[in-house]
């Protein structure tokens, strides 16, 4: 079966970029990216491709090339669901913030939505493909909602999830560690409309990468790959903590223990603490479905990931209050990094976030600094945390474009996101217009310790 007609649902940090890059690289495919955002169709849709709601790098170019020619962005759900011949699904699916597992489960309202749209407006037979990440067995659901429309309407539902890093988006999908397919392995129907979107990826990933299972398998393996990437960064974290104690220095650590070829050397990056919407929500979700089966002891190993993450982004914000001689009130602190990651746009769950929020607490003033985050993100974010008023959060946190500009008369420096360009600043600069003694604390080990202390800097760096 050749697919030529491809719907995806969805126009976010996923259904963009995938999009973007199956366009560019089956170009005899036509490829409309839907979605209700009226605002982030627009922006997908601006003349001028810089100013399209996502921020990665190499994803500018890539829509420039194929929109307008096999690329399409529109409003439109039905349309484009009724002339597909294949669906992917790649709506968000975040905590739940009510009911039944409230704070862990994920929140399934938006899939449902989806499903329920297809059943309505589909006439013929399509192929449902999973990309949003999603607990075990909502295939099932998604199944029992498809198949009871009574319209005759033949369904195929693969899970493919995505395994694309933010800021490295495009270099993810062109040239993937893997592609996962889960289907119908049972039939002939599930078997041919998994080949049909493996000849898709086909077409620029070598088939021994491109791996198919059964559906559920396929399912749980996405949240079992974050588990264990979230795991590794809060296993260096917890190392961070002792090092700080013992003298031992944590990147020296990590690459003693990374040289050993059963562990390897990436995802061993200490830190403030992973952010991002993904490796919280997807643990909660694992610990979530463990709880329902009873399973108490898994549900408490992985919940201890994010007891760990929670604590270090904790544990660097009370570590500037204790050396800023026990109080931050009044003080400025400029922080440098609002994204959760460097080369992205993306603030969801920002360890950033919760440092300002726990340093407002304590009566700071704070100023942002960050090369791609708007400062209306930077409020919402703060506002979104209900602490505080909305226009306590204004006059307490100023947003400035400038990094040297908010690091003007400022007690201390945070930096909480690994900008590249926070390294080339001229830090003697930044230096000779702080108030003295000048802290800076470094919660992404970015920055070189003997600089920064000749300089005259009261210099802290995680793990070290
Ligand atoms: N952000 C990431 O790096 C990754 C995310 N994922 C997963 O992919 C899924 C999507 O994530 P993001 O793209 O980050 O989310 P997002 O929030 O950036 O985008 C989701 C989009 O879906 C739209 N939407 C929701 N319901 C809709 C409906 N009924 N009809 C049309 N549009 C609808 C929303 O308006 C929004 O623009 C999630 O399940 C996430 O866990 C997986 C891998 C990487
Ligand atoms: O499902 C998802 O959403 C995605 O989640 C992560 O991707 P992402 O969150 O975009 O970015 P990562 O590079 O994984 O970083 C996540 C967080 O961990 C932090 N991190 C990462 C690596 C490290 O060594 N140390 C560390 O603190 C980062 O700074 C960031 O805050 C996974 O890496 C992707 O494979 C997955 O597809």
């Amino acid at each position: 079966m050749k697919i030529k007609n491809i719907c995806c649902i969805g126009a976010g940090y996923v259904g963009g970029p995938t999009m973007a890059v199956i366009a560019q690289k089956c170009p005899e495919i036509n490829v409309t990216v839907v979605d209700i955002n009226e605002k982030r169709i627009a922006a997908w849709n601006d003349e001028d491709v810089e100013n399209i709601p996502v921020y990665e790098p190499g994803l500018s170019a890539i829509v420039k090339e194929a929109r307008s020619r096999n690329l399409f962005f529109s409003t439109d759900v039905d349309a484009a669901i009724d002339k597909a011949d294949m669906i992917f699904i790649s709506v968000n699916t975040p905590t739940k913030t009510y009911g039944i597992g409230k704070g862990m489960a994920a929140d399934l309202k938006w899939i449902e939505i989806c499903a329920r749209q297809i059943a309505r407006v589909a006439k013929n037979d399509k192929i449902v493909v999973e990309k949003s990440t999603l607990p075990v067995r909502t295939a099932a659901a998604l199944r029992d909602i498809l198949d009871n429309t009574g319209n005759g309407v033949k369904y195929q539902i693969l899970s493919n999830p995505e395994f694309l890093a933010e800021g490295t988006a495009i270099q993810d999908l062109q040239n993937p560690d893997r592609v996962l397919i889960g289907g119908d392995v049972e039939t002939p129907e599930g078997k041919e409309a998994m080949e049909a979107l493996v000849d898709i990826y086909a077409s620029w990933v070598s088939k021994t990468n491109i791996l198919t299972t059964n559906v559920w398998s396929s399912e749980l393996s996405k949240l079992t790959a974050n588990a264990f990437l979230a795991q590794r960064v809060s296993s260096i974290n917890a190392m961070s903590e002792l090092c700080e104690k013992t003298g031992a220095d944590v990147n020296e650590v990590a690459k003693a223990v990374g040289m050993d070829s059963r562990v390897g050397p990436k995802f061993l990056q200490s830190s403030v603490g992973f952010g991002g919407s993904c490796f919280q929500k997807d643990i909660l979700n694992l610990v979530y479905i463990a709880k329902s089966f009873g399973l108490n002891e898994v549900a408490d190993y992985w919940e201890q990931v994010i007891k760990m993450n929670d604590h270090q982004k904790r544990r660097f914000a009370a570590n500037i209050v204790k050396t800023l001689f026990n109080t931050v009130s009044g003080k400025k602190i400029a922080v440098l990094g609002w994204a959760f990651k460097k080369d992205t746009n993306d603030t969801r769950e920002s360890a950033a976030i919760y440092i300002t929020d726990y340093l407002l607490n304590e009566q700071a003033e704070i100023v942002v600094y960050d090369p791609k985050v708007k400062e209306e993100q930077v409020y919402a974010d703060l506002d979104y945390l209900n602490t505080r008023s909305s226009k306590e959060n204004r006059s307490r946190v100023t947003v400035v474009n400038d990094a040297y500009k908010s690091c003007e008369d400022s007690h201390a420096i945070a930096v909480l996101t690994e900008w590249d360009e926070f390294k080339q600043l001229d830090w003697r600069k930044i230096y000779n217009n702080m108030l003295k003694p000048a802290f800076l604390f470094d919660g992404r080990r970015l920055l070189e310790r003997k600089t920064k202390e000749e300089i005259g800097f009261e210099f802290y760096a995680i793990g070290n």
